[in-house]
């Protein structure tokens, strides 16, 4: 396309914070004239869960675009920089004359419509904030997949609509639009599949930030600035990552704060989970509401939850009428057996579809949970007294404040919630 007077915008790719306008493209130009008469190449992938096969665009080609009677071409290249890195960037080339409207409008309306793109499509990133490498974020796990009581499944989910909701309550009361959670538990109860849940439901990216990787204050800002709006950001492990401070490194709650400054300036519908196996080697600061607003405690597995399983993992939809659904209940109410280790003997069953191997697996599953029990595990309400936790008659523990102050806190985001219904 040739043009008389014709203006270029180079828009190249920026690791943190990332350019908006360069990922858009990337997402927006596919689902244009990506295949246009100049093309002669296309980056084309699959992975196993798409259904489809994802184009991209490569070196050298260009796309033409149209807004607003305004003839538009984009133009990808990447180059060897001489320290031998790739730089990547977008020159988009238009009329001179269009300049205002391009910048102020089509730019805007190519970011709204990755948004959109990016939404319907399904397709999340995972990226390390450390070394800032990115894969596609293909976790199966699903509100549905979580064995979980029904309850706290929908406190969640209505909590994380909630959120999402609030754009205009976050700006009026002045405070950045981000929600801390904290999901506590013993190892293999479903902390990792309920982050790859919230992130599926929302499509969210996900972003893993590993503390101990971080070594001085530069490196952490660099990191959290890489993080992109509509994302999760999952600090795991974080009762080991809590005293660095004797090694003249940043505490979890110095981080904190960072956070807090860094996203109040910088930062829209931030989600920030911690998990931990050990919610009593936290500091209570670190727990508070606007550090981490909800906690989750993520237990063994009750009969509720494992009727999921049995639905998922069998077919079994309806567990409650099946023979062995008493035995099975009274076993896990008085053995502690984690989700993870139902599902490792759930994935011995042949075929899920055939009823005599769906009898045999709660059958051997019976079997299963005796053995536990005999092994000698206390029943889970036992341990979680030990650690003072609160556990209602459902094993779970949500929006729950330990101290005074706490409860004070709980209060004042109550009063800010009124706030907002007025
Ligand atoms: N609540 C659950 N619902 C459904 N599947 C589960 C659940 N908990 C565990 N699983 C199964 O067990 C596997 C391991 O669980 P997951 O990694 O989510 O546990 P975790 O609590 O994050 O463990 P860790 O503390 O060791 O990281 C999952 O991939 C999933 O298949």
């Amino acid at each position: 396309m040739n043009y008389h007077h014709g203006l270029t915008l180079i828009i190249r790719e920026e690791g943190s914070p990332s350019n908006q306008v360069y990922d858009a493209a990337h997402l927006y130009l596919p689902t244009i004239q990506l295949i246009n008469p100049s093309t002669r190449t296309i980056g084309v992938t699959k992975t196993p869960r798409r259904e489809t096969v994802k184009l991209a665009i490569e070196s050298g080609e260009q796309v033409p675009d149209t807004f607003d009677g305004i003839d538009l071409n984009w133009l990808y290249v990447v180059e060897k920089c001489p320290d031998g890195c790739d730089e990547r960037r977008f020159e988009l080339t238009f009329q001179k004359e269009h300049k205002d409207k391009v910048m102020t409008f089509y730019l805007v309306y190519v970011v709204r419509r990755a948004e959109v793109i990016k939404q319907e499509s399904k397709i999340l990133n995972l990226r390390n904030v450390n070394s800032y490498d990115q894969v596609e974020f293909e976790h199966p796990a699903t509100f549905e997949t979580i064995a979980m009581e029904p309850g706290l499944k929908r406190k969640i989910i209505k909590d994380l609509e909630r959120f999402v909701s609030r754009r205009e309550f976050y700006k009026k009361v002045g405070k950045a639009w981000k929600r801390g959670y904290l999901l506590y538990g013993p190892p293999g109860t479903g902390k990792s599949s309920l982050i790859a849940a919230i992130a599926n439901y929302l499509k969210f990216d996900v972003f893993e930030l590993e503390l101990d990787a971080i070594d001085s204050d530069s490196e952490l800002k660099r990191a959290l600035l890489s993080t992109t709006n509509r994302s999760i950001l999952v600090i795991e492990d974080i009762d080991c990552s809590v005293n660095k401070d004797k090694e003249n490194r940043f505490t979890l709650s110095g981080l904190l704060n960072f956070m807090d400054g860094l996203w109040s300036s910088c930062g829209d519908e931030r989600i920030i989970v911690f998990t931990t196996n050990h919610k009593d080697r936290l500091d209570p600061a670190l727990l508070r509401p606007g550090r981490m607003d909800v906690h989750i405690y993520m237990g063994y597995c009750t009969p509720s939850g494992f009727k999921v399983l049995a639905s998922n993992y069998l077919g079994i939809p309806d567990l409650d009428g099946h023979g062995l659904y008493g035995e099975i209940v009274g076993l896990l109410e008085s053995t502690k057996v984690t989700p993870a280790e139902i599902c490792e003997e759930l994935l011995k069953t042949n075929d899920e579809d055939d009823d005599e191997d769906a009898n045999a697996a709660l059958e051997r599953l019976v079997d299963f949970f005796k053995l536990k029990k005999l092994e000698g595990d206390k029943p889970e309400i036992e341990e979680a007294k030990k650690q003072k936790m609160d556990v209602d008659v459902n094993n779970v523990n949500i929006f729950k404040r330990e101290t005074e102050e706490e409860r004070r806190e709980e209060m004042d985001v109550k009063v800010n919630d009124d706030i907002e219904n007025k």
